[in-house]
């Protein structure tokens, strides 16, 4: 056979967070092949509005991000929920806020036993953590961390409340753990973010495309694909664009167009459950009923609190205004709290899930070192929650945030087509909290929030929340909440106010859909790698675990695993 211009070794799908490593990966490996990276979206690769971490609107001004609003959660009084992600070279990892941090070793233990493969245990794992990762903390333990990776890190912040929130959770029986990477984040942690300090006070970002090596990768931005192509064998051999044009892959088709794009690419293609397909007269590849099931994601409740003293400067966001050398280069945030349920209370909910294995102690989240939530402070009122409080800005100085951010969902949704048009965006249906666990934690993470807030030292320097007031709204006001609200109060909350912070994993599943080395069962050539192959949600942000898959992908496909 000729080779043209449109002939490739390896092309791969989606110049995300995942997809950029592959690549650049792949070209470092097998130098003599010929790798092509497609992105959907544009190379803004040096943009300021995506090296500096913090103009989030501008994201969404340029069309860098992009919004796969869920359909209504009808736990969630049927609002339809606010679901951003990248669509520019980079991906997600380019607008991202940037928290670095592995979950619990238990988490990957489940991962490992879905997928059927030992490679994804946390001890398997830690070699591409640290080949990714340029810690910031010179004295941290070498055997958990990388120090020339190409992610540079940052975190070690002093501000000013910093003692007051440390001292709160240890007055609440949180020890402050400070080595959280090596499988146990349980407690008090100091966040690690994944910025490149570039003085005392200042900072950029660092997204895959930025520090990844794509100097020998062919890389097409604005080429959104429209299906994978295959032959009679069933062995993919290249890709059809939207513009109609056709590249080859004589070797593999890998996609990292992420959880909600990655099913709705495999399902154009043919492969997925069959009713689906046939409903959009696709033609079938393959039955693969588990495309685009499985959908989870972590859902969030932030909530404002006035600080009494704000003449005193104790909360800013990280901004050009308010830049200080102490505050160190990042978010303004500095702790994180890991909390578990006692078994005690999280298991009758379990079993009135109907969920297995709870009797006998063996239920995944009765196990050791899972984190169910996070508690997480804010020097400043961060808007997870769209249209929370248009009053209150960024830069009020005033009041210091809280998000109570649930970690381990059991509802699982879907991603279904729309139509067969590829530039029609997926139907993404998560069923946010709609098991009866998931309202438990969900809620016990808010009643941790209000315990914390009302906990001496910080509920000293603290007067009260600020209750959410959403632009155009007219019923009845919002009660401030505070450790004393009923439960009806707290879940009404929740129900109205709960968001997502954009994690969306599990669409094509390791174990289900994909076997041990990302490779797509029943048809061949084609791998996926992104945050759909999670089969188990990982209790943690989950960027750093998709760029050590990414690795772990790469040594795959390069025959180094
Ligand atoms: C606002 C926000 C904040 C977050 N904060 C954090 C955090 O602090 N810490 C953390 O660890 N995680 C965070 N995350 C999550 C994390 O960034 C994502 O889970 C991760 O980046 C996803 O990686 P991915 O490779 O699966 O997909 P992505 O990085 O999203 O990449 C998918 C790429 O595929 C492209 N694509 C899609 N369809 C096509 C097509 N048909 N053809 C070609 N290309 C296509 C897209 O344009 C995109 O560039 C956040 C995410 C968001 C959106």
């Amino acid at each position: 056979m000729s080779t043209t211009s449109s002939d490739y070794d390896y092309i791969i799908v989606g110049g995300g967070t995942a997809g950029v490593v592959i690549a650049s990966r792949l070209s470092q490996y097998l130098p003599t092949s010929r790798i092509l990276l497609l992105e959907a979206g544009p190379d803004a690769v040096n943009d300021p509005a995506v090296t500096d971490p913090f103009p989030w609107m501008e994201l969404f001004m340029k069309g860098y991000m992009i919004d796969y609003s869920t359909t209504p959660q009808s736990y969630l009084n049927d609002r339809q929920i606010l679901n951003p992600a990248g669509r520019l070279l980079s991906g997600s990892s380019a607008v991202n806020v940037g928290v670095w941090m592995r979950a619990s070793s238990t988490d990957y233990a489940l991962i490992a036993q879905k997928a059927g493969d030992k490679r994804f245990e946390f001890k398997n794992l830690v070699k591409y953590f640290k080949r990714v990762e340029t810690f910031w903390d010179k004295d941290a333990d070498e055997r958990y961390h990388g120090f020339d990776g190409p992610i540079k890190t940052t975190g070690g912040r002093k501000y000013p409340l910093g003692d007051t929130i440390l001292r709160t959770a240890e007055n609440l029986g949180h020890q402050l753990n400070k080595e959280a990477n090596k499988g146990d984040p349980t407690g008090l942690i100091q966040t690690t973010q994944c910025y490149n300090a570039t003085s005392e006070s200042s900072c950029e970002r660092q997204h895959s495309a930025k520090v990844f090596d794509l100097s020998k990768v062919d890389v097409r931005c604005g080429s959104p694909i429209a299906r994978i192509l295959f032959d009679d064998n069933k062995t993919a051999t290249g890709v059809q664009l939207v513009s109609g044009e056709v590249l080859n892959a004589k070797k593999e088709v890998i996609v990292s167009c992420g959880a909600q794009k990655t099913p709705q690419v495999l399902m154009l293609s043919g492969i997925g459950p069959s009713d689906e397909l046939s409903k959009n007269n696709i033609t079938h590849v393959l039955d693969s009923p588990y495309v685009g099931k499985n959908l989870f994601d972590h859902n969030g409740l932030t909530q404002f609190f006035k600080i009494k003293h704000p003449e005193r400067g104790l909360v800013y966001p990280f901004t050009e205004k308010t830049r200080k050398p102490e505050y160190g280069q990042g978010i303004s945030w500095e702790w994180i709290v890991f909390n578990n349920i006692p078994k005690l209370d999280l298991a009758p909910i379990l079993a009135s899930d109907n969920e297995l294995a709870v009797n006998e102690g063996l239920h995944p989240h009765l196990q050791e070192k899972r984190c169910h939530f996070m508690t997480i402070p804010w020097y400043f009122p961060i808007a997870l929650t769209p249209m929370y409080n248009p009053t209150i800005g960024h830069d009020d100085g005033k009041h210091i945030a809280f998000t109570s951010l649930h970690l381990l969902p059991l509802s699982r949704g879907t991603v279904t087509l729309r139509s067969a048009d590829p530039s029609d965006n997926p139907v993404i249906d998560p069923k946010y909290l709609s098991t009866a666990t998931d309202r438990f934690i969900m809620h016990r993470a808010v009643r941790a929030t209000l315990s914390f807030i009302s906990t001496s030292p910080l509920a000293e320097q603290l007067d009260g929340e600020t209750p959410p007031a959403p632009e155009g709204y007219s019923g009845p006001a919002w009660p401030a909440l505070t450790a004393e609200s009923s439960d009806k109060e707290v879940d009404d909350r929740i129900r109205a106010f709960t968001a997502t912070i954009a994690h969306p994993m599990g669409t094509c599943a390791l174990g289900t859909v994909l076997d041990d080395e990302f490779r797509v069962k029943g048809v061949k050539g084609l791998r996926v790698c992104d945050a759909s192959v999670f089969p188990e949600p990982v209790g943690a942000m989950p960027s750093l675990t998709i760029y050590a898959l990414a690795e772990m992908c790469a040594d795959l496909v390069a025959g180094r695993a």
